[in-house]
């Protein structure tokens, strides 16, 4: 009856669907995935996959490009199969998106099968996420962030915190239950803000220890229970910098899956211009400082690596474009160009 019911529903949906665009049936068809273990087992088998290796996504180097292969379910099988192992391997894959066409793509991670023995049938190699992050093309960063960071968590909640029994996925992987306590885990992710502090004329930039040398970049802090964004903002700038926070303007976010999966939510704040002296908490930060347009203007042109100087210094640099961090302060030279043209 229920597989009846579901069919009708389905057909019903998709007629209604016919009347909406591309996006709205794209995101109907990734929810129905989401919430229909069969259908989602049945679009597993004409799916395209990404493939992961203990958490380090699989690239090919074509020329100077690094792209982000797909697998057809056909390619899939043969890999698995030149292994000696069932296609129930495909049931570990998580649901990451899907194409206009209702493509399905899944992530899976291959990391008890032999890495090198892929890495040759498939001429390319897992690369470490922090370093595929920043060379495959800017469309393909956030597709690698988001699935590894989906990887991540199911890799580290296979267990009830509250039984310690094994938790089961469903089949697209947007969920994790424990049959023994009937709880039911969701994916998680921490929230972040991240913050360009201005007095009006210069911004604020600082430096964590195990930075890159050289490397600044706006303040940033993990929320707190119970906080809003704006409490979280304005604690986190007095805390790391001593200053108060007079006004502030939410700009975008960004996911994050380094070291663990952050929604970055990314921000302008004004600080009082008669009081603008930094007060540095060195438990946290190495260096924090302010920077005028020209010094940001300049560092901008510089590529984002560390440059030594003769004298053993090194220049100031910022991430690079990926980071939301780097989109703040664009947007912060901006303001003040337009302002001063
Ligand atoms: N995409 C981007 O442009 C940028 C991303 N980030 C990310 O923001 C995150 C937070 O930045 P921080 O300034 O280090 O935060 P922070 O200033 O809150 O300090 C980190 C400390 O907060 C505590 N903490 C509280 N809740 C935590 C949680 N859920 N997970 C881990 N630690 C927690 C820990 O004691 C940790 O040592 C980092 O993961 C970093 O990678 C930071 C700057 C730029
Ligand atoms: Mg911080």
């Amino acid at each position: 009856m229920a597989v009846i019911y579901q069919a009708v529903y389905r057909r019903a949906s998709s007629l209604l669907c016919r009347l909406h665009s591309t996006y709205v049936r794209k995101m109907r068809y990734l929810n129905e995935l989401k919430e229909d273990d069969s259908f989602c087992r049945q679009a597993q088998t004409s799916g395209a996959f990404y493939l992961f290796h203990n958490l380090s996504p699989f690239l090919q180097k074509v020329g100077r490009k690094y792209l982000v292969p797909q697998l057809s379910a056909t390619e899939m099988k043969r890999i698995l199969e030149k292994f000696k192992e069932t296609e129930q391997w495909i049931e570990k894959s998580v649901l990451i998106g899907c194409s206009d066409e209702h493509i399905p793509h899944f992530a899976l991670d291959l990391g008890t099968l032999e890495k090198s023995v892929i890495e040759s049938e498939l001429k390319g190699s897992f690369t470490d996420l922090r370093k595929a992050l920043f060379v495959v093309d800017e469309k393909d960063s956030p597709l690698l962030a988001s699935a590894q960071g989906l990887l991540r968590w199911h890799d580290s909640h296979q267990y009830c915190s509250k039984t310690g029994q094994p938790t089961q996925k469903n089949v697209a992987g947007s969920k994790r239950v424990c049959h023994a306590s009937g709880i039911t885990y969701y994916p998680q992710m921490s929230p972040v803000v991240i913050t360009m502090v201005s007095d009006g004329s210069r911004c604020l930039l600082a430096r964590q220890p195990s930075f890159p040398p050289g490397m600044y970049t706006a303040l940033s802090g993990f929320c707190d229970i119970g906080e809003t964004v704006e409490e979280t903002v304005r604690r986190e700038v007095a805390e790391e910098v001593g200053l108060e926070v007079e006004s502030f303007r939410y700009s975008a976010s960004q996911h994050w899956p380094l070291p663990s999966s952050c929604l970055m939510i990314a921000c302008h704040v004004l600080v009082r211009a008669q009081q603008t002296e930094i007060s540095m908490n060195s438990l946290e930060l190495e260096a924090a400082r302010w920077f005028g347009l020209e010094e940001i203007m300049e560092a901008l042109k510089r590529d984002p690596r560390p440059s030594k100087q003769e004298d053993g210094s090194f220049l100031p640099w910022f991430p690079p474009k990926q980071a939301v961090a780097h989109h703040l302060i664009q947007e912060w030279v901006k303001q003040q160009t337009s302002r001063t043209a």
